[in-house]
């Protein structure tokens, strides 16, 4: 219809041509061909490539670049001093390293905060062949490295935690004290006193989880809370160039001072193929388990590494008075940890990406400064007819925006004036234009898709954007990744460039943390109330998981959330599912087995959705039964039970689907069901404290009683339900690419169902897929 009227419309002026295929393009029109003469799948598919490449060529530059540090930085230990030259005794003695202090300095490394994010086993140990020819094992394990003494030599690190925590040989205790949180700034270029250069010198062999190197150069902080200035490992080289120690400096980087060690560290090693050459990978894992052992002695002995909430109050930070009363009101007093870092961040107009565990009140963290915002900027102008939006809240569901949105008002409740709205997909576009025209908010919480839908309709939010002066992204980790990352890179651009960013999540991969440099300036703050190596779970979640034949998952399921809602008082339980139609089909098995269940996912409508969702808040002795739009953000509060049934996405959605449970830093039980062709997964989250769970006696009369039941549940949402189990588990890297086995799994699902023959595909689905040709797949005549 749309484009009749255009075309009747003959004088379209040139300029105009641009915007009006835009506008068919989102109308799912738009020219049949492009240049090539490729269609438009294949258009969209070439540069979906092109974009994927890019990525990758980004990734591996920065793994250089991230090598040629690391190799700058062992040179620079290497190299040795002129002889003729007067050695200050103030200044580090660079001599060249023995084996042994080679390994130490890169053990130093290895347990230097976010170390560990860009070690990984894949990149394996450096192999030193002409220095490991003079290393003797002998002299390896005659000596097994002191620990204690390897930390104590980071100086670095230990100044991080402050100077009373770093005394004497505790360090490494003093050091793995569950910490607060940790601030790391990035910061471009830092003009430093010769006292700062020597500290830099030192601590040069250090390293941090950003993509930038970061160098410890000096300490601040108060209530455990420690923050480092930190600069780029290659302007660090430039700039000590130009200061005072240029000529050492430069020495230190000459090729022609690095000896055999230069050749040795050039070459890397993947972890395999030295495993039986056990030298450094064993010390470095002797490290690690070290490390571990006492963080946990120190966790067990503190006991407060669970303790949610700072030593800080609403009323002690730059919170408005009236702020603080409806936070008190709603019973929020004392500031959880995430809060209070992360409006120290704010009041000092950082940038940050912010990590803290699930339930810790990450949302209040970034309301508050919100509404701190809007508060400022309606002090210092005057009041518009249009008021600009002053704060942008993004975020992956219709049902955390409207959880978001409901919070905030809680919180403005005592300030007049201040508006709060959101907009989600699901609504009618109309309505929300409407919306904002009568009721202009000074603060938006949009999900990304819906947000570009207004403003590549013009719908006048460009404009008001235009004054924005704090986005916040929450679940950043999610909006970042590529499913939402090339409508996040439209939005970023339509935003003004003088504003503050804060960027929140539970889990922060590191691929991730590379590229948020989209949204967040380069010099940010990097929040971590986590702690590296500490776990990303609450301890007081049990989690375990049963790894059982897919065929008797329904009936495992049944076992487990009967044993719990006879066991829990007041059970409260979420059901995770792969997809929204086995979501569908679960549901509608344990309804008829006559739990008390309800079900949310996509295919529902937006209605639908508010109401179950609102109800499973308020309620208890309820069942969810859910696909991942539940999975972040989703703040139902006392949930006792999280079962996950199917392999998760990947390693983050785990841990946020359990998050679902003990929040607030109460307690908790996840369970995790999977067969045995997933059991893979297992190896992603192993660092995480699963227990395996014994198989439950499955009675053979609830067998027969579930093959029945089955048969009473609609064949469409079988077929439904087949074939999204089909394009769920093609799409995982590990079960998709054997194709043949793929399809033998999906049909012995089907017979778990109760459908005689596996439903049709469209050939052109197949086709997609991967499986045309494959046996046991039926095509859609
Ligand atoms: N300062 C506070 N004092 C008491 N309770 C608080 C405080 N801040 C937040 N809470 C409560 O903690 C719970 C979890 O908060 P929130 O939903 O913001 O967690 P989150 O960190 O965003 O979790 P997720 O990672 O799952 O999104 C909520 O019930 C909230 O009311």
């Amino acid at each position: 219809m749309y484009t009749s009227i255009f075309l009747r419309r003959r004088t379209i002026a040139s300029a105009a041509v641009p915007q009006l295929l835009t506008f068919l393009r989102h109308m799912g029109g738009g020219p049949r061909t492009f240049p090539g003469g490729l269609n438009k799948w294949q258009w969209k598919r070439m540069h979906e490539k092109k974009a994927k490449e890019k990525e990758k060529k980004l990734l591996e530059q920065e793994k250089q670049l991230y090598q040629a540090r690391i190799r700058s930085q062992i040179r620079s230990k290497l190299s040795q001093p002129d002889p003729t030259s007067q050695h200050d005794p103030n200044l580090p003695n660079y001599k060249p390293l023995s084996p042994q202090d080679h390994i130490k300095a890169l053990a130093d490394r290895f347990m230097k905060e976010g170390a560990e994010d860009l070690w990984n086993e894949a990149d394996g140990p450096i192999k030193s062949q002409s220095a490991q020819s003079q290393l003797s094992k002998k002299e390896l394990t005659s000596s097994p490295i002191d620990v204690g003494k390897l930390i104590s030599g980071s100086r670095n690190l230990a100044s991080n935690i402050g100077s009373s925590a770093c005394s004497g040989s505790n360090n490494l205790s003093n050091l793995l004290k569950p910490r607060h949180y940790s601030v790391v700034a990035s910061h471009g270029r830092i003009k430093t006193s010769p006292r700062l250069n020597y500290r830099r010198k030192e601590s040069s062999s250090s390293d941090d989880d950003s993509d930038d190197s970061d160098v410890v150069v000096g300490t601040s902080g108060e209530n455990g809370r420690r923050g480092r200035v930190v600069s780029n490992g290659r302007h660090l080289l430039d700039e000590e160039g130009e200061e005072g120690g240029r000529g050492s400096v430069r020495r230190m980087v000459s090729s022609a001072a690095l000896g055999k060690y230069d050749r040795t560290i050039k070459k890397r090693v993947p972890l395999r193929d030295v495993e039986d050459e056990d030298d450094l990978s064993l010390h470095v894992q002797a490290i690690r388990s070290e490390f571990n052992k006492r963080r946990d002695e120190t966790v067990g002995a503190n006991g407060d590494e669970e303790s949610i909430l700072s030593q800080k109050r609403f009323d002690q930070c730059s919170v408005s008075p009236l702020t603080v009363k409806a936070l008190t009101a709603a019973g929020y007093v004392q500031m959880t940890r995430v809060q209070e870092a992360t409006m120290s961040a704010y009041l000092e107009g950082q940038d940050a990406f912010v990590k803290a565990k699930t339930g810790t009140g990450k949302s209040a963290a970034f309301l508050i400064p919100a509404i701190e915002t809007v508060l400022k900027a309606l002090s210092s102008k005057p009041v518009q007819r249009v008021p600009p939006v002053y704060v942008l809240i993004l975020c992956p569901t219709r049902e955390l925006a409207s959880q978001i949105a409901a919070e905030a008002n809680v919180m403005i409740k005592y300030h007049d004036g201040i508006g709060v709205q959101t907009l989600v997909g699901g609504t009618r576009f109309k309505v929300d234009q409407k919306r904002l025209e009568s009721d202009p908010c000074q603060i938006i919480v949009a999900t990304p898709g819906r947000l570009l839908d207004h403003v590549e309709n013009k719908s006048g939010i460009s404009v008001r954007l235009m004054g924005l002066k704090l986005l916040i992204v929450d679940e950043a980790d999610h909006l970042l990744d590529l499913g939402f990352r090339r409508d996040m890179e439209k939005i970023v651009d339509c935003l003004p460039r003088q504003k503050q960013s804060l960027l929140f999540s539970a889990t922060i991969p590191k691929e991730v943390r590379r590229i948020s440099q989209l949204v967040l300036k380069r010099e940010h703050a990097y929040i971590d109330t986590v702690g590296v190596g500490c776990l990303e779970t609450h301890a007081k979640v049990n989690q375990s998981y049963l790894v059982a034949p897919h065929e008797e998952h329904f009936q495992i399921v049944h076992h487990l959330l009967k044993e719990h809602t006879s066991q829990v008082l007041d059970y409260k339980v979420i059901l995770f599912c792969t997809t929204a139609m086995m979501t569908s089909l679960m549901y509608s098995l344990l309804h008829e087995m006559k739990l008390n269940v309800r079900e949310i996912h996509s295919k529902k409508s937006p209605l639908y959705r508010t109401r179950v969702s609102d109800e499973f808040r308020e309620s208890k002795l309820l069942i969810l039964v859910t696909s991942d739009v539940s999975a972040r953000g989703m703040n139902y509060p006392d949930v006792t039970l999280v079962v996950q049934v199917g392999i998760p996405c990947d390693r983050e959605q785990y841990i946020h689907r359990l998050g679902r449970t003990g929040r607030e830093g109460k307690g908790g039980e996840g369970v995790l069901l999977l067969a045995p062709w997933e059991a893979h997964f297992l190896d992603e989250i192993k660092d995480l404290p699963l227990n395996k769970a014994s198989l439950p006696h499955l009675d053979p009369a609830m067998k027969v009683q579930i093959k029945g039941l089955m048969t009473k549940i609609d064949t469409s949402l079988k077929e439904a339900a087949y074939h999204a189990w089909l394009g769920y588990y093609n799409s995982n890297r590990e079960i998709g690419r054997d194709k043949t086995t793929l399809v033998e799994l999906a049909n012995g699902f089907c017979e778990s169902m109760g459908l005689q023959t596996p439903p049709s595909l469209f050939r052109k689905t197949a086709l997609k897929m991967g499986l045309k040709g494959i046996p046991g797949i039926r095509i859609r005549k």
